[in-house]
């Protein structure tokens, strides 16, 4: 390992993604390969059905990659243990909360379970994690309520807290905007991309705000049918990488501006 190694917190090599069905894969993606350092806010953009909750679902090691290499560390992601994995990785995926009765407080405290001992009482630390998290997101006001009372862009910025209650070096987000408005949208990844900067952390997420991550993110992966694309948004920019992203006769990309135009 060389001196530049000991920064990169998560990479991918050559690797294949997609579903093991009874006799035949599904591959959703090839040769998606890219390297993060720690302390980076980075987005995985892409058409609908392109492969970018799979890849997360992949590096969150809750479905197998197919081929390939995935680093952690250095270390390859399968040598870890699953609570070894639950103190490194943090992932918040699309799928509903599942116990909507409990507090706000009580599910950010759920993040804190790689820690807890059996029974899982908090410790002094666990519940200073706990209020450091819901304090970085700014939702104190919400803490004793039922999660059933939460609008859905509310209960996205808890989810966003119980992974950081988890305070894992790496943080996976599927779609953390989706239902939130443009201020909001622009308030959450603000709010990540400052947790990535202040604690080091790297965050990786998926998203379609691809115009908010290119001002934002200090680099963007590009899924595309066959290929992908990875660098900082400048650099993907000069490459014209986001040309090619929807059909030309429908919607351009403006180089100049970092935005897409409607063709009309
Ligand atoms: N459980 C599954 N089994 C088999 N194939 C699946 C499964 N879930 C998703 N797929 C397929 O994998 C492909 C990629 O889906 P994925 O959800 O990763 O795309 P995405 O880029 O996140 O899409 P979107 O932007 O619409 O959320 C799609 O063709 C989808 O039909």
């Amino acid at each position: 390992m060389n001196t530049t190694d000991t920064h990169i917190a998560l990479s991918t090599s050559h690797l294949t993604i997609g579903y093991l069905n009874k006799k035949q894969k599904n591959i959703v993606a090839t040769d998606v390969s890219f390297s993060l350092q720690k302390g980076e806010l980075a987005a995985i953009v892409g058409v609908n059905g392109i492969g970018k909750s799979t890849l997360l679902r992949t590096l969150g090691m809750v479905q197998p990659k197919l081929t390939g290499e995935i680093l952690l560390d250095g270390k390859n992601l399968e040598s870890y243990t699953s609570l070894g994995l639950a103190s490194k990785i943090s992932i918040v995926l699309t799928e509903p909360v599942a116990s909507k009765n409990l507090t706000v407080l009580e599910l950010i405290s759920l993040g804190r379970q790689p820690y807890t001992n059996w029974i899982g009482t908090l410790t002094k630390l666990d519940k200073d994690k706990i209020s450091k998290a819901i304090r970085m997101v700014q939702i104190e006001e919400l803490q004793h309520k039922k999660c059933y009372e939460l609008s859905d862009g509310q209960l996205q910025k808890v989810m966003i807290a119980r992974a950081l209650a988890q305070d894992t070096s790496i943080m996976l987000l599927d779609e953390p905007t989706s239902h939130l408005d443009l201020y909001h949208k622009v308030h959450i990844l603000k709010l990540l991309r400052a947790i990535a900067h202040e604690t080091k952390k790297t965050i990786l997420f998926t998203t379609h705000e691809i115009e908010i991550a290119i001002q934002l993110c200090d680099k963007m992966l590009i899924m595309e049918e066959n290929k992908s694309s990875f660098g900082k948004p400048c650099e993907l920019i000069t490459h014209k990488s986001f040309e090619n992203l929807f059909p030309a006769d429908t919607i351009t990309f403006d180089s100049q501006s970092g935005s897409f135009k409607v063709k009309k």
